[in-house]
């Protein structure tokens, strides 16, 4: 089992429009990769690898910065959007049952013009970058959750009518840049990894990575290494799509081991997790009862209960 890739160019954010007929198609290979595997590679999206690694280069050069500058920008000490800002190394478990991951994040949630940005010349045009590359990927989820809604044979818009306030304080979106550093492992704490098992929490992830070592878990339940292809972007299902559709979406554990003793590599990814607004309730598409309806931002917080530890 592998992870299926498949050409989005018909519906790239250069093309305006779609035919009927390539919907038909696209619709048809994202919902065979998204009912067995829940993961996909995308190519031809109209993101390219030089914004991506933009992206990379200035998140990296902010996150090689001593703490203490980092410090002034950390998650929740932005007013009105808790989850926007920097997370420093083994704050976040992802599996709760694991020590803290061997990661740093910064996530924008926010693109308000009040919001502060590191804007010191190591990290000269971070705002820019980051606001650019955020609205691409809003603008290639919604197209994807509408191919999505299409394939379910439901109206295009389902999905995308419930991401209205992207950006804002009224919805959970968040561009997350992540950075492995060199993994010390005299000093690696028993069971600690890169990033714990766990499913993404909202509607549907975009992934962006440096280098191998997600592995994603398959039907048979074996982790199978997602592989590095240049230009693609990695779509996944989260755990409110899967309910939204009554588990005709499967959104599926992956995770980040350590890389192997002696490899001293660092390792970086950039996540975009497209959430419902938190007002959005999400019910099962099909009418069933199959999962009571959950308010996307309650749900949202209670996921981040588990994962950052009861405040
Ligand atoms: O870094 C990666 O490739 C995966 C990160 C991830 O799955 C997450 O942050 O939810
Ligand atoms: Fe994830």
């Amino acid at each position: 089992m592998s992870i299926p890739v498949v050409d989005f160019g018909a519906y790239s954010l250069s093309e305006k429009h779609v035919s009927d007929e390539q919907l038909q198609d696209l619709s048809q290979e994202l919902k065979a990769a998204f009912t067995e595997m829940g993961f996909v590679f995308l190519k031809n999206t109209g993101i390219t690898e030089e914004e991506v690694d933009r992206v990379m280069d200035v998140s990296k050069k902010f996150f090689l910065q001593p703490d203490e500058v980092k410090q002034e920008f950390s998650r929740n000490t932005f007013a009105g959007c808790p989850n926007h800002g920097w997370v420093s190394l083994e704050t976040e478990r992802l599996n709760p049952r694991r020590p803290g991951d061997l990661k740093e994040s910064f996530n924008t949630s926010s693109l308000d013009p009040d919001i502060r940005w590191p804007s010191s010349d190591t990290v000269s045009g971070f705002r820019e970058i980051h606001m650019s590359f955020f609205q691409h990927c809003k603008e290639l989820s919604l197209r994807v959750m509408r191919v999505m809604a299409h394939s379910l044979g439901l109206d295009p818009e389902v999905f995308v009518s419930e991401h209205q306030f992207i950006g804002t304080n009224m919805n959970g979106t968040t561009l997350r840049c992540l950075y492995y550093p060199p993994v010390n492992t005299e000093r690696v704490k028993e069971g600690q990894v890169r990033c714990g098992e766990h499913s993404d929490y909202g509607s549907i992830t975009l992934l962006f990575q440096s280098s191998e070592g997600l592995q994603v878990r398959t039907r048979s339940d074996e982790f199978i290494c997602a592989p590095l292809i240049p230009g693609t972007v990695l779509v996944n299902i989260a755990d409110l799509m899967q309910r939204w559709t009554s588990d005709r979406f499967v959104s599926v554990l992956h995770r980040v081991l350590l890389p192997l003793a002696g490899d001293s590599s660092t390792r970086q990814s950039l996540a975009f997790f497209a959430q419902p607004d938190d007002k959005a309730v999400i019910t099962c598409c099909d009418g069933s009862d199959k999962y009571p309806p959950v308010l996307s931002g309650e749900y949202l917080i209670e996921r981040f209960k588990d994962s950052y530890g009861q405040p």
